[in-house]
């Protein structure tokens, strides 16, 4: 299978990122940090392994968590692998030249000569790698920041100890940097580099030359893999092509820009690894369906979800890829089956994207909607608050302007009204001459001759003919008056039989057109009050006395005996 088809990155975008930036590395600090400490952890894992494998004694050298110096000239005599490898596989390192017992180990290995030390070390190489170890280079305890293919390396050696102590039961896997890798027994998968191709490591840089070797840990089958994945690695696709050659065909710029190409490409590869970790195991979304109503309300998230979903097809697909490539479980038509599921699944995400994508729009239309709408609303909340202030100045105005004209009319008003013969009364006794609207005139009896008449004024006169509701449409306003804060008193005056208790309540038999003064003037407080219930609480209250012979009665009292006021006097 090919290697653009799978991964999620081109190698010609790998190696145009590595021309271009001379291999620089993608900064992810958190990334970093979490590798870093990953490391430590692992490097005090090996530590302490070795320390009780080989014996407080033997260990003395190598601190229980040491930092990655020390954990290096802890092992640069190559005494405690050599012993550990001995007692995990008797007889595995035929030779070790162990320190002078006089001799005081000084932190840099000196107590031993450099050919010796290189010589235990070198033995324990090919000890390891005959027993499918991964391995690491000598020089890698000469130099700092390369402990982690010799913490590598003790790992798989503890994990090979463990199995065997075990029984050997099922098949030994090595788990280094947390995933599972395909069986390794013993000599049977065993594994040497072409001389050809690691005399062509030799001649690179040493930094290129770390650098390939930095994912080469794992070797078998003939098929290497990057540290955390289960990839074919580039490695054995460079190591084929390069097996034939000689080294002085292999220009050195060629190899330089080789080994970062693969360096570059593995590291993306474990970059892949960690974030589908770590998305895995923040998220774990199970269903799809849970991921799209989680995705209606945080839309990134569900992104991230579907790259991580993608990702993790990818991945199934390229690990099954790989056990095919090694001929194991796998059969080709089950391998084709998952890669159609996988096209399905891909396709499936890409609907669900659209749908997003649609959802996302759709909420962004109603979005700007809304906020259209809502800035349309306030400005018209604003026009009408403007025209409410307004309509209250004006009202008010209006209020003062009404109490005013009331005032100009003359704050005390007289009225008069004729009443009308009774009966079978002539009207020609009537000494009312003439009815105007602001006067009365009286006929007097004839004085030297003259006819006498005598003329009043009023605010205004009523003749006989007169309607209670004529009477009460002049003093109507003042009604208003009242609910506006002023005093108004309406009172009648006038001898007995005249027609005050006429015009102030009506007659007997009372109609809606002989309604007097007192039922219209309360029907209009009420009406009145109504209207301006929003506004103003009026609190109307009705009493009702009758002052007669200098006794004052309650007229709507039902209590006969309370019926008469104490008298005044
Ligand atoms: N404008 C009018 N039209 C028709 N009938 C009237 C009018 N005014 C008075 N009357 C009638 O005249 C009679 C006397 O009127 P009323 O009782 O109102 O006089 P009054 O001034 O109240 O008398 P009192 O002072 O004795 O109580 C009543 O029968 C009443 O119905």
């Amino acid at each position: 299978m090919g290697t653009e088809q799978v991964f999620p990155f081109s190698v010609v975008s790998v190696v145009e990122d590595v021309l271009q930036h001379q291999g620089g590395r993608l900064s992810d600090v958190n990334l970093a940090s979490r590798k870093a400490e990953e490391a430590s952890l692992r490097r005090y894992e090996a530590a302490g392994w070795l320390r009780k494998t080989v014996g407080v004694v033997g260990g003395k050298d190598l601190p229980a968590e040491p930092s990655e110096e020390n954990f290096r000239l802890g092992l640069r005599s190559g005494i405690i692998l050599c012993n550990v490898l001995n007692r995990i596989q008797p007889g595995a390192v035929l030779k070790v030249v162990e320190a002078p017992n006089d001799s005081v180990l000084i932190p840099d290995g000196a107590a031993l000569s450099a050919f010796q030390y290189f010589e235990n070390v070198r033995n324990f190489l090919v000890a390891a790698e005959e027993m499918g170890l991964p391995t690491f280079e000598a020089s890698d305890l000469e130099q700092g920041g390369k402990s982690s293919r010799v913490v590598n390396c003790v790992l798989a050696l503890k994990s090979y100890a463990e199995w065997k102590q075990g029984g050997k039961i099922g098949i030994w896997k090595y788990g280094g940097i947390g995933s599972s890798k395909p069986p390794i027994s013993g000599k049977t998968l065993l594994r040497k580099n072409s001389e050809p191709f690691m005399k062509s490591l030799w001649t690179m840089p040493s930094g290129d030359r770390d650098a390939m070797s930095d994912h080469s840990l794992n070797n078998d089958s003939g098929h290497d893999r990057t540290e955390g994945g289960s990839f074919p690695s580039l490695h054995s696709l460079v190591r084929a092509y390069l097996c034939d050659k000689r080294p002085e065909e292999i220009p050195m710029v060629v190899e330089s820009l080789l080994s970062k190409v693969v360096e570059e490409f593995e590291r993306r590869m474990q970059l892949q690894h960690e974030t589908l970790k770590i998305t895995q195991e923040e998220n774990i979304p199970s269903e799809v369906e849970c991921s799209i109503s989680k995705a209606t309300s945080v839309d990134e998230e569900m992104e991230e979800k579907e790259d991580s979903q993608e990702l993790q097809v990818k991945e199934e697909l390229e690990e099954e890829s790989y056990d095919t490539y090694n001929g194991h479980d796998e059969s080709s038509s089950q391998y084709f089956k998952k890669q159609e599921l996988v096209e399905q699944q891909n396709k499936s995400i890409q609907e669900l994207k659209t749908i997003v994508y649609q959802t996302k729009s759709g909420m962004k239309f109603l979005q700007k909607r809304y906020q259209e709408e809502v800035i349309y609303l306030s400005k018209h909340l604003h026009t009408l608050a403007s025209a409410a202030s307004g309509y209250h100045k004006v009202l008010e105005e209006n209020r003062k302007l009404y109490n005013q004209v009331q005032d100009l009319k003359g704050n005390i008003r007289v009225y008069c009204r004729v009443r009308p013969f009774l009966g079978d009364q002539p009207s020609y006794y009537s000494s009312v001459s003439n009815v105007e609207e602001g006067s009365i005139s009286i006929i007097t009896p004839p004085k030297y001759g003259k006819e006498g008449k005598k003329t009043f004024n009023f605010n205004r006169a009523f003749g006989p003919s007169a309607t209670q509701a004529e009477v009460f449409s002049d003093m109507q306003p003042l009604i208003r008056s009242v609910l506006d804060g002023y005093n108004v008193c309406i009172f009648a005056y006038g001898q007995t039989g005249s027609g005050k208790t006429h015009t102030m309540s009506g007659p007997n038999e009372l109609t809606e057109e002989t309604l007097g003064v007192n039922y219209r003037a309360l029907g209009d407080l009420f009406l009145l009050s109504e209207q301006r219930k929003d506004t103003i609480f009026y609190d109307i209250s009705v009493q009702m006395l009758e002052i007669y012979n200098e006794q004052v009665r309650d007229l709507l009292t039902t209590d006969g005996a309370n019926k008469r006021y104490p008298s005044l006097y």
